[in-house]
């Protein structure tokens, strides 16, 4: 049986409609392999103590158990119990028989495992990732070698080959030490799902990982649900600066799956203009993936803000966390204290981080056939001046919200510095649970003050377990709350809980 028929699937159509089912990737030994002279390429900004890293995702694990798979929770307490001692239980340990085995709390490691048990499709996948990666011939043999699927999985992932009696560590490829981002691997559109094309060669890895993921796991037998992005075919004819400006990737922290016929598509560092208008036309032609409204955000690029996540995430229908420095109605209120006059008298090329921000509507009913020669631009500057607005609109027009009512609450509660800091730490980055339930970072206490200005109850993730497991609390009766992971190492992989998360099913909302 495939996997769609065994479950009720897939599909999303929000980002704060109940979580049911996701694909996470727990911290892999190829983030222990992180160099300084590697920071750039690999997109790190620092080394990060692995074992720490892994005891702040367990915590993590544990919530999304509860929340999701409670039946799991006997069992991971049971376990801990036993192995206190030990560095990592091995409950959490994707490649060990011990592994939770969640069919709501999926894995990327644990899911290639079990395709790879199959025959013909481990010889698909090494010769695959064999001739991505450019390894010899006889690497590629030792790797046929390797018949316990779990290790080879392993492998696969973190580069890291060790011999029988696991004395000798030889590296047959790059680690993919980004892969706990499994939000930018993929993107939930009801029931389709997007596959990214990773902007950098450092995450391309992960995307053909997905791939196989999908086809082979998620998708089989639906593989027509499957959407992918690739370079126009004369892509491949252009000069090299031609090619800068038509490359064509995207990745899932730039697209949000925001209400139940509207997708948001951030230009970015990430996602280039190409791929945006790609992914346009694909969703319009394609009338099954439930879409009439697509709303493009140009931010700036800069790594702080690598992806749209980074900036702004949905908190309940009404409420949204937010970087002030990139919302006109904070940068408008700041210039009519004081007239910024030396706007003036600053290089032409001058323009304040918020005002570069673009935003633009494309717009088709569903009842219509799509014309791929069409413009379906539409106007929305009436009601859309900028982030803030477009906000605004959404929790107003997709969520019925009254304009009175809507709250954006910003990182570091808008004092400088603290909205960069936190913002750097994701303090805008949280993963709905459900509606007014949400994931984030202890670290981030300035952003906490206006969770807590506006009704929400800030608590830590270890607080809030002791309370489910005394039986004080379930989570059905969480409410309103942001829920703190610790975040001393996860953040310094410069991702939070959204980035950590692939939402493969949440209730309508
Ligand atoms: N959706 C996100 N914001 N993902 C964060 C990814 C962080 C990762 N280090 C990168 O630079 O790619």
């Amino acid at each position: 049986m495939t996997f769609m028929q065994q479950t009720s699937s897939i599909n999303v159509s929000s980002e704060i409609g109940t979580l049911k089912r996701l694909l996470i990737h727990s911290p892999d030994g190829g983030i222990g392999k992180v160099v300084p002279g590697k920071f750039k390429e690999w997109l790190y900004d620092d080394t990060v103590h692995l074992a720490q890293m892994r005891r702040e995702y367990n915590e993590y694990i544990k919530l999304l158990l509860y929340f999701l798979d409670p039946e799991k929770i006997p069992y991971i307490l049971e376990c801990e119990k036993k192995q206190v001692n030990q560095k990592q239980a091995d409950c959490f340990k994707p490649d060990n028989p011990a592994y939770f085995n969640s069919d709501k709390v999926l894995e990327t490691q644990f899911l290639l495992t079990q395709i790879l048990k199959n025959e013909a499709l481990r010889q698909r996948i090494i010769s695959g990732v064999c001739a991505w990666e450019g390894c010899s011939f006889a690497t590629e043999r030792t790797l046929q070698t390797i018949t316990d699927a779990a290790e080879l999985a392993k492998v696969l992932i973190t580069g890291v080959l060790h011999n029988k009696d696991k004395s000798i560590k030889e590296f047959v490829f790059a680690p993919v030490p980004n892969f706990i981002f499994t939000r930018d691997i993929g993107i939930t559109i009801n029931d389709h799902l997007l596959l990214s094309n990773a902007a950098t060669a450092a995450r391309e890895r992960e995307n053909l990982l997905m791939k196989f993921i999908s086809f082979y796991y998620l998708f089989e037998g639906n593989e027509d649900k499957l959407i992918e992005i690739s370079e126009s075919s004369d892509f491949f004819l252009l000069d090299e600066n031609e090619q800068k400006d038509f490359k064509t990737s995207v990745e899932g922290g730039d697209v949000m799956m925001i209400a139940p016929n509207h997708l948001l598509i951030g230009v970015s560092e990430r996602t280039t203009p190409s791929a945006a208008d790609e992914v346009i036309h694909k969703i319009f032609a394609n009338n099954k993936t439930g879409i009439e409204k697509i709303t493009v955000i140009k931010i700036p690029h800069h790594r702080a803000v690598m992806h749209i996540d980074t900036v702004f995430t949905h908190v309940r229908k009404d409420t949204w966390v937010l970087f002030g420095k990139f919302s006109e109605r904070v940068g408008q209120e700041r210039n009519d204290k004081q007239f910024a006059y030396y706007r003036y008298l600053l290089d032409k090329d001058y323009v304040p981080e918020h005002e570069s921000i673009e935003i633009f509507r494309f717009y088709k009913p569903i009842a219509e056939t799509y014309q791929p020669g069409k413009d379906y631009l539409t106007d929305i500057s009436d009601k859309v001046k900028g982030l803030e607005s477009l906000l605004r609109s959404i929790s107003i027009e997709d969520f019925g919200i009254a304009e009175s009512d809507v709250k954006i609450i910003y990182s570091g509660n808008n004092v400088f510095p603290h909205d960069e800091r936190e913002q750097w730490t994701d303090s805008c980055n949280l993963l709905a649970l459900k509606n007014g339930v949400v994931v984030g970072y202890d670290r981030n206490e300035e952003t906490f003050k206006g969770f807590m200005a506006n009704g929400f109850t800030v608590i830590k993730v270890g607080e809030l377990l002791k309370k489910f497991e005394n039986n004080e609390l379930t989570p059905a009766e969480v409410k309103d709350t942001l829920i703190v992971l610790p975040s001393a190492e996860l953040s310094r992989a410069r991702g939070g809980a959204h980035c950590m998360s692939m939402p493969l099913l949440r209730e309508k909302i």
